[in-house]
């Protein structure tokens, strides 16, 4: 029979005489003996083990971490309590500021906060919650229980909280962690408000075209307290203390309080990480954000107008999101807060992509959402500043996140390998669908949402570079996705062209980056991101005129849009044709180039450029349809000119040359 390991030969079985009668001989297990049999297994041997049990075993697994990084949470054997003398002092000082910011308007006291994962056995220290002697009817079931704290917890630990606890979290093929944002899988701009009291009512644009949507202080102190009493009444709660702004002039200290382990690795990729002496010593936040995710606003609130309410109070430097689970919610109110700090300090805010050449050359890349910020700004032969958010000061330019936020529908490794490759451990991908079985994610599968993404430290980028600052821009690129395929896919602007079209900011909206936008569709959005800019317009156009004046930069418009008809009849402009363009752009081929001037319009395009057939550079070359080029050519004339009305009373900075120039900058018809 097998199993018993005797061959068995012939029927016969037998033991040898001394184990038949004695069974087995004991095996000696005293230190130091001499195995039975000294000849076999020899090197079998281990060092004595230095633990007991198996409890013992699993405590050696998890190292402590440096001293330097001293706010790690669960699994820390810390003191039961109150804090004693092994508690860290910058521990102690992190619990008593979460507590100052998560603390109740209302009831005037912190909630009671333990660092670390509440299902982990090691006890980790508190803070007492400050006063005790409270009135009874003061005291709730909330004021007694305890919300733990999980502070800059570090990838692999936000991965472990996500999948043990969020539905929809999954590790990919490639490493990255699949999250689902829910409901929303974009932003919702009609549900942000921006509390308007006597400094911003003067201060910030508002009525038609603007953004922001006013809120009053109580209604936003309500709103508040309904995020925070949620959070608080949560077993546990994420923090991030990270900064905003690679110029460390202009670094601002961001606190984000969330519910979810997404949101946390999102923004631990989309901030700038602090070092762990930074995080030592971070004192109080600049500015908090109360992330409630699908905790809903009360629609009885006034203001609110639907479940999902975006608050931002620049006076209280707080904001509040309740109803949408959307990351980059988070992201872009950050973006809206640096449109306000910054100009105040003669810096000037940008939605763009920046990158630099190997000679130092800086390039700006504007473009409302899906236009090619991201693709083109990401490219094998330039350092990489930043895809989204920049600062122009007197210095030159800064990023100011420490992460991209890929799109990735239709990704494709052989057309954009960097953000391919991008996508590893530690990156968030979201929406995505994928194999079950494999983990191999389908990039062109819109199940759940075109708006598909993946959200990546910036050093995932193998060019990117390291601070994220740079020289002043020699170029500025304004990025188009024309939907009606008759903007040139490239011509050359003079400055008041470029400030023209900066103040238009012409695309054709990308489905599903906003939410309810299913098709693409004509839009202008004043500097290239209307829904995040904070003053009028002008005001940055006047800034960016004056800067690029000063640095001598060139402006361009790129149309990464369509090309022989319009959305449904002609196709996308081809990437590769496109970056041909990027590349004659930033090696001055294009400065040099033959232009002849279009009609209506009267944009510069070349005659040639390397590696793009020339029947494209002509825009009515490419359509059969001639009559109908002509008429959608008049037809997005008149789409500029109304749109452009609202800006025809304003001056555009001290220049007055400059407003009537930039005025007839606009198409000619
Ligand atoms: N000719 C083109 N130029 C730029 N992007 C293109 C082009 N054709 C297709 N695309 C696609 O359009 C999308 C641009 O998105 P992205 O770069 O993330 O935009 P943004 O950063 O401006 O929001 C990408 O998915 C890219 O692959
Ligand atoms: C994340 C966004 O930015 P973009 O589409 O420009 O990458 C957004 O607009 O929500
Ligand atoms: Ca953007
Ligand atoms: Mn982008």
């Amino acid at each position: 029979m097998a199993g018993n390991g005797n061959e068995n030969t012939g029927g016969d079985f037998s033991f040898s005489a001394a184990a038949a009668r004695d069974a087995l001989p004991r095996i000696t297990t005293e230190k130091g003996a001499k195995s039975p049999t000294p000849s076999v297994c020899q090197d079998d041997t281990a060092p004595p083990v230095n633990f007991q049990t198996i409890d013992e075993l699993h405590s050696l697994q998890k190292k402590r971490s440096a001293p330097t990084t001293p706010l790690r949470g669960g699994g820390v054997a810390g003191v039961t309590g109150t804090s004693g003398p092994t508690t860290p002092v910058s521990a102690e000082n992190m619990l008593q500021s979460v507590s100052a910011s998560l603390a109740s308007l209302t009831r005037e006291t912190g909630p009671k906060l333990i660092r670390g994962d509440p299902t982990s056995l090691a006890k980790v220290a508190h803070v007492p919650h400050t006063p005790t002697s409270l009135p009874a009817a003061d005291v709730s079931d909330s004021g007694l229980k305890f919300t733990h704290v999980l502070h800059n917890l570090s990838p692999a630990e936000l991965y472990e909280q996500a999948i043990k606890y969020e539905k929809g979290s999954f590790v990919t093929s490639t490493g990255a962690l699949a999250t689902l944002s829910g409901a929303k899988t974009g932003r919702s701009p009609k549900d942000k408000r921006v509390v308007k009291d006597e400094t911003t009512a003067a201060e910030l644009w508002w009525g038609k075209g603007s953004p922001n949507i006013e809120m009053d202080e109580q209604t936003f102190l309500v709103n508040r307290e309904r995020a925070v009493d949620y959070l608080n009444s949560l077993d546990k709660v994420f923090v991030n203390d990270q900064y905003l702004n690679w110029d460390p002039e202009n670094r601002l200290k961001v606190r984000i309080v969330s519910a979810r382990a997404y949101h946390s690795l999102f923004m631990h990729n989309m901030c700038i990480r602090p070092t762990p002496e930074e995080l030592e010593n971070f004192g109080t936040p600049d500015f908090t954000i109360y992330n409630a995710g699908k905790f809903p606003c009360n629609r009885f609130t006034h203001y609110m107008t639907s479940s999902t309410s975006v608050d931002i109070n620049l006076g209280r430097r707080e904001m509040v999101i309740l109803g949408t689970q959307y990351a980059g919610e988070m992201k872009k109110g950050l973006f809206g807060v640096m449109h306000y700090l910054m100009p105040k300090r003669k810096i000037l805010s940008l939605h763009s992509g920046c990158n630099m050449g190997k000679s130092g050359d800086v390039a700006l890349f504007f473009g409302l959402s899906g236009t090619g910020k991201t693709t083109l700004s990401t490219d094998h032969n330039r350092y990489l500043i930043g895809d989204d958010e920049h600062c122009w000061s007197e210095t030159g330019v800064s990023n100011i996140e420490g992460g991209c936020y890929a799109k990735c529908i239709d990704l494709a490794r052989e057309k954009e390998p960097d953000i391919w490759n991008a996508i590893k451990f530690g990156t968030v991908l979201e929406n995505v669908v994928f194999d079950e079985h494999t983990r191999e994610v389908d990039y062109s599968d819109k199940s759940v949402t075109e708006n598909t993404r993946a959200a990546y430290p910036i050093e995932y980028i193998p060019n990117s570079k390291i601070p994220c600052v740079g020289p002043h821009p020699k170029n500025v690129i304004l990025l188009a996705c024309d939907a009606f395929g008759v903007l040139p896919p490239i011509s050359k602007l003079n400055l008041a062209q470029t400030m023209y079209h900066f103040i238009s900011g012409y695309t054709a909206l990308v489905a599903g980056t906003e939410e309810g936008v299913k098709e693409p569709r004509a839009t202008f959005s004043a500097c290239f991101g209307a829904a995040f800019i904070m003053l009028h317009p002008t005001k940055y156009a006047a800034m960016l005129a004056e800067k690029m004046q000063a640095q001598g930069a060139t402006g361009w418009l790129v149309n990464t849009g369509w090309s022989g008809g319009s959305y449904g009849s002609g196709s996308r402009i081809k990437l590769a044709y496109t970056r041909k363009i990027i590349d004659a752009i930033h090696s001055g081929s294009l400065l040099n180039a033959t232009y002849r001037k279009t009609d209506i319009f009267g944009l510069e395009i070349p005659n040639e450029v390397e590696g793009v057939p020339s029947d494209i550079l002509e825009p009515i070359n490419a359509w059969a349809d001639k009559d109908a080029y002509q008429d959608t050519l008049l037809k997005l004339a008149r789409l500029f000119r109304n749109n452009f009305e609202t800006f025809t009373n304003h001056k555009i900075g001290d220049d007055g040359n400059l407003t009537e120039e930039i005025l007839a900058a606009g198409p000619n018809f």
